[in-house]
């Protein structure tokens, strides 16, 4: 029977190299599968992973029909058998729904990976949607891991290196601990709670005694 899986974690937990992993073992057992991402860090229409690896994908939009696609591209003759969704927090929630009824009508395993809270560690209303459906929610083995050590569990945005609480849910970024500008950081919930980040954290660390 088909599925609906959410693969999901903080960012930079290893989600688009597992999405690029689980395209290629299905493909190596000659299965047809489509890939699908949306505001990759890399550009449009790439599922790319911190790793190296990167492909093709078609770039998701607010008119992304995924049930309509589906089947235009079975009636054409070509099969489906999975599709891959990357950043899958940014679709729209009837996108999600579109998604399981491909599942369940049309027997295509949808295998999704996002983030599921935003930096101000609300839900995205697509990862909501998905939480809400998916035959199964999958988080990632591979720990983020906080400045402190503590496993990984938020995305805070920073600027400068503080985090910051004001600002739209989508802005496209990356990790980076040397940005000026707009970046994230994993924390963990309590390094959160806090707003304590990594730079933060050491501007008040106490000095070095004798220094
Ligand atoms: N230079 C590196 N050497 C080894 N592993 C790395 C390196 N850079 C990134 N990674 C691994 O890649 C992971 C990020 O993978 P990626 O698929 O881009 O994450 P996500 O899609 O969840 O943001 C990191 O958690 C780390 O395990
Ligand atoms: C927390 C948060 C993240 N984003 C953006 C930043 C990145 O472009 C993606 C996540 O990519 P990753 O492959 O999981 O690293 O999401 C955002 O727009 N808003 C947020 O609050």
């Amino acid at each position: 029977m088909a599925e609906l899986v959410f693969f999901s974690g903080t960012m930079d937990c290893g989600k688009s190299t597992l999405a690029l992993q689980m395209h290629h073992n299905h493909a190596a057992r000659g299965r047809h599968g489509l890939l699908f991402t949306q505001h990759d860090r890399a550009g449009t229409a790439v599922i790319s992973s911190r790793l190296g690896l990167a492909r093709r994908a078609d770039e998701v939009t607010a008119a992304t029909d995924f049930w309509e696609l589906v089947l235009a591209r079975r009636g054409a003759g070509h099969a489906v058998d999975y599709l891959v969704c990357d950043e899958a927090q940014f679709y729209a929630p009837e996108q999600v729904e579109a998604l399981a009824r491909v599942v369940d009508e049309l027997e295509v395993d949808v295998f999704a990976f996002g983030i599921t809270t935003d930096f101000r560690a609300r839900l995205f209303p697509g990862s909501a949607r998905f939480v809400e459906l998916a035959d199964r929610v999958e988080v990632l083995q591979v720990r983020a891991l906080c400045w402190c050590g503590a496993r990984a569990t938020h995305n805070a945005r920073t600027v400068g290196g503080r985090m910051v609480v004001e600002g739209a849910q989508v802005v496209v970024g990356d990790v980076d601990p040397s940005a000026e500008d707009v970046a994230y950081e994993v924390l963990c919930r309590r390094h959160h709670v806090r707003r304590m980040t990594a730079a933060t954290a050491r501007a008040h660390a106490p000095a070095p005694a004798g220094g």
